[in-house]
């Protein structure tokens, strides 16, 4: 993170007025709304709703068929600043075989395609210590990631989206496959950082308890496929200490 980086209440995400088709399949129509920062806003839909559809365009892995998506301000297509923003997709897992450890993982979070680095200085190597203390997986830095658990290989993901402190972290489905007791452990640490952090958060999620729980019972929009429910900034600094001591410092 960048302390004082932002303006409160800047625009993280904007979506206005997009549409997106696959063919002649129509998937998300006419969506508005705007991700502020610090917001925690959690996406409900049932299966084929449009959900991954969305978090693709908004991390321009997908270009929309009409309406913009702007990243802090910026149209989609023009964004650059990619550090900015940690996304984790849905269905991660390393194959079994995959020979990189945990730390060479984490670490290939700093690189993108015209960064890529051969020696990781100390600086970074820190920044890697930092990422995987959060995750409390520091014990498990120089195993094989393909001979985790779906648990550890989940916050393997979750420290390599975090090793360059982005401002927004965008979240799919990160708890598919993971024990109940693990997935209550993830959302502390998540709403901890969303309270404590100064983190936008943007997640998919099946977990209607914990959104629901955390966001509200009510959804701030629905277009009756795809329910978006939304904790905003100002609240984030209550009620989650308590059950939380646990997890961060
Ligand atoms: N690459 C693709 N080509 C064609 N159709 C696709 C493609 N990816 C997704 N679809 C279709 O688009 C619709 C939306 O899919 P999407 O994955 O966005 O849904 P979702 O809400 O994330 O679902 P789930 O909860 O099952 O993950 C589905 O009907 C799906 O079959």
């Amino acid at each position: 993170m960048k302390p004082g980086s932002l303006d409160c209440h800047q625009h993280m995400i904007e979506i206005e007025d997009l549409s997106f088709s696959y063919g002649e399949q129509k998937v998300i129509s006419g969506l508005n709304y705007t991700v502020k920062e610090r917001d925690f806003l959690g996406i409900i839909g049932s299966n084929g709703a449009g959900k991954t559809t969305l978090l693709k365009m908004i991390v321009g892995l997908l270009p929309a068929s009409s309406g913009e998506i702007r990243l802090f301000g910026e149209p989609v297509r023009k964004f650059k600043d990619w550090e900015r923003l940690g996304y984790v997709p849905q269905k991660n897992a390393f194959n079994p075989l995959f020979p990189a450890t945990v730390r060479e993982v984490v670490l290939s979070g700093l690189y993108n395609n015209k960064n890529l680095i051969r020696r990781v200085s100390k600086a970074q190597q820190q920044q890697c210590d930092d990422a995987l203390e959060v995750m409390r997986i520091q014990d498990i830095a120089e195993k094989r990631v393909g001979q985790l658990s779906g648990g550890q290989q989940q916050r393997v993901f979750l420290a390599r989206a975090l090793i360059n402190h982005p401002d927004l972290l965008i979240l799919d489905e990160p708890t598919v496959g993971i024990d109940a007791e693990t997935q209550a452990g993830f959302f502390d640490l998540i709403m901890h950082m969303h309270a404590h952090h100064h983190m936008t958060f943007l997640m998919v999620s099946h977990d209607i308890d914990m959104i629901k729980n955390y966001l509200g019972h009510e959804p701030v929009q629905s277009n009756g496929k795809i329910n978006f429910y939304c904790r905003h900034s100002h609240e984030a600094q209550d009620c989650v200490e308590e059950n939380l001591q646990h997890t961060l410092v």
